[in-house]
């Protein structure tokens, strides 16, 4: 028997009117069970209202929008928003309450046990502080609250709005880790951000909105290859070493020579490894070799430029 298995997020066709203003236009886009997925766009490009809308706090204009697989604007997806986990990009807490009273309240809401409430403090590294106020908590601190209270109840899908803006690196990877095994267990996330380098390695995939517009959707990878951006192969060897691979590739590649022991090729992902096949068959000696992808700030970069009519690539 086939079987089919329907996506956690499906959104066809979907447009939102503010008066005149347009936030969205024609989105459609899909999110899979244990996908991790980055919606990513300039300030006002319409990502709170897609979420709002995924939401089901407000209508769209036009478009159908299911969230496990009920209508977000029917009866019945009341019931599915207990399994969906939400972290607003700022999150206002009641600053006098406790961390755990703070949780217990919203695991009351959500209708999970209490038990939860523990375990995520404990997961988070915050049982210190789980009995200090709010008001005494750091950013950093506030913000893993956050998390913690959209992962009561064990959500199915996670929505998150730049759930690591302004925090350090510590902090920044101890929430990734956390959403890492989160997906490992199946869960879908759905993560808005504009700090876009720090989400690079992390998604499997991402929506380019533009003016509320979807200007690109696919794998980090096949974004790269719709547009031909380039990758980098720098290479590091004796300045003789780097004159002999420029006289070597300059006719067929775009090689340039940054110091004296370095030379950068610039290629398409396709040319990549038949390059440093070539380069391994010269017998040269060198003492690095760095192979520079394009990163998400760069794909949504030309995105960019290419949405205003700049030229492919
Ligand atoms: N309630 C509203 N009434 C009128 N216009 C709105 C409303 N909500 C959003 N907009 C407009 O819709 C457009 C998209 O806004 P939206 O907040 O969805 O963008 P965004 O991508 O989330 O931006 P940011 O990253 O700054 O949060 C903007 O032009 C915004 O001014």
């Amino acid at each position: 028997m086939k079987m089919s298995i329907k996506p956690v997020v499906s959104a066809l066709g979907v447009s939102k009117n503010f008066g005149q203003v347009k936030a969205l236009q024609d989105v459609s886009l899909t999110l899979g069970k244990g996908e991790c997925l980055a919606l990513v766009g300039h300030n006002g490009a319409g990502k709170s209202t897609l979420i709002k809308i995924l939401l089901g706090l407000i209508p769209p204009t036009r478009g159908m929008v299911h969230v496990m697989g009920a209508d977000v604007q029917k009866r019945g997806f009341k019931k599915c928003r207990q399994h969906i986990g939400f972290l607003p990009e700022q999150i206002l807490f009641q600053k006098n309450m406790t961390g755990r009273e703070l949780l217990l309240f919203y695991a009351k809401l959500k209708g999970a046990p209490g038990s939860q409430v523990n375990d995520l403090f404990r997961k988070f590294e915050l049982e210190a502080a789980a009995d200090y106020r709010i008001s005494t908590y750091s950013k950093g601190m506030r913000q893993k609250l956050g998390l913690a209270q959209a992962l009561l109840g064990e959500p199915e899908f996670l929505i998150l709005d730049e759930p690591t803006s302004g925090l350090d690196p510590m902090a920044r990877q101890k929430i990734y880790h956390i959403l890492g095994e989160e997906k490992q267990k199946g869960t879908s996330i759905l993560i808005s951000s504009h700090v876009l380098t720090e989400i690079d390695d992390r998604v499997d995939r991402a929506v380019i909105l533009n003016s509320g517009r979807v200007v690109g959707d696919g794998t980090l990878t096949g974004l790269t290859q719709q547009l031909a951006i380039q990758s980098r192969i720098v290479i590091e060897a004796t300045p003789a070493a780097c004159e002999r691979i420029k006289t070597v590739f300059a006719h067929e590649l775009d090689i340039q020579q940054t110091t004296q022991r370095h030379v950068v090729i610039h290629c398409e992902q396709a040319r990549k490894v038949p390059i440093l096949n070539s380069i391994y068959a010269l017998g040269i000696q060198f003492s690095d070799i760095r192979i520079i992808d394009p990163t998400l700030e760069e794909i949504f970069g030309a995105y960019m430029h290419m949405d205003r009519g700049g030229a492919n690539g």
